[in-house]
Order: C-alpha cells, then structure tokens, then sequence
C-alpha cells in the first residue's frame, strides 16, 4: 500500500447499501474514505460515477478507486476511458488479488446484483491487501499505459 491510504467509492443507484458497506469496512481497517455517492437510490446514469471516481484516482489525489453498480461492467468501462485508469470488475478474490499483482489496477469495479456484501468485503481486502508485484509484469503494464488507443 502506498502512502497515499485514501479511496474513493463510487456507484449508481443499485449499489447504494453495498457501497456504504464498502466505506465503514475500509474506514475500519485504516483508509481515508472519499464517497462520492451518490446518497439516494433514485436511478443515475454510472458512466457519470464511474468517471468521476476515477478522475479522483487519475489526479492522484487518491491512491485507489473502488466502483459499483448493478454488474460492475458498465460503471468499469467508464472508468475505463480515463488515462492512467486500470480498473477490473471482480467476483471472485483470486482475479481481485491478481489485478493488483499483475496488472497493477488502480480501480476495483463490483456487480452489487452479482455478489453478496460478505463476499463482496472479502474482495475488497485482497484487492487492497495484494502489492503490485513488478517485474515482468511492469512491462506488460507499461505496454497497456502506451497503447494511446
Ligand atoms: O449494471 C449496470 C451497468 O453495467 C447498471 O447498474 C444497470 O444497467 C442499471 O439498470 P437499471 O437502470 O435497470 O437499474
């Protein structure tokens, strides 16, 4: 874990409760939380959340970014679309581990319709618990950052 120990949260309307789950769970283990909501379940639009957290992320202003929303796939691709953003939508603990220690990913995505809180919690731990692990896989991650497409 960098220095930097704040993450900011994002979802859409379907994820309100596993999001602010997600906020006291980190809050509890020592991050600075940014939850940038939204706070009601009346229906948004996640390309707006998704980006908005990762430009929190992108400015380095925070050190990770955690996003929901009903499959954790559209609010993923755009997040996505920001430079520097290397963000994977998980459901499992292994792939959330490995997009920390191979790809390096900055952004964790989630499907609050897809999996329970518990596990959910579960992810989040090994996605911030897991170092990024270098080597050969720092060059296949410069490779996606110089990829200007
Ligand atoms: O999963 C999502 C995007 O990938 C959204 O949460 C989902 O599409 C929202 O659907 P609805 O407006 O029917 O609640």
């Amino acid at each position: 874990m960098s220095a930097n120990k704040r993450i900011v949260l994002s979802s859409d309307h379907s994820a309100i409760d596993l999001r602010q789950a997600v906020a006291k769970h980190i809050a509890a283990k020592g991050y600075d939380v940014e939850d940038i909501g939204p706070v009601t379940t009346e229906s948004t639009h996640y390309p707006l959340h998704g980006r908005a957290a990762a430009e929190r992320v992108a400015s380095g202003d925070c050190a990770f970014g955690i996003i929901i929303c009903g499959t954790g796939q559209g609010i993923m691709m755009a997040a996505n679309k920001v430079p520097g953003i290397r963000c994977g939508v998980c459901s499992d603990t292994f792939s959330a581990r490995m997009i920390r220690q191979h790809n390096n990913a900055n952004m964790l995505s989630m499907g609050a319709r897809v999996i329970a809180e518990g596990l959910a919690l579960d992810i989040v731990d090994a996605f911030l618990d897991a170092p990024f692990d270098g080597g050969r896989h720092a060059i296949r991650v410069d490779m996606i950052e110089a990829d200007p497409a």
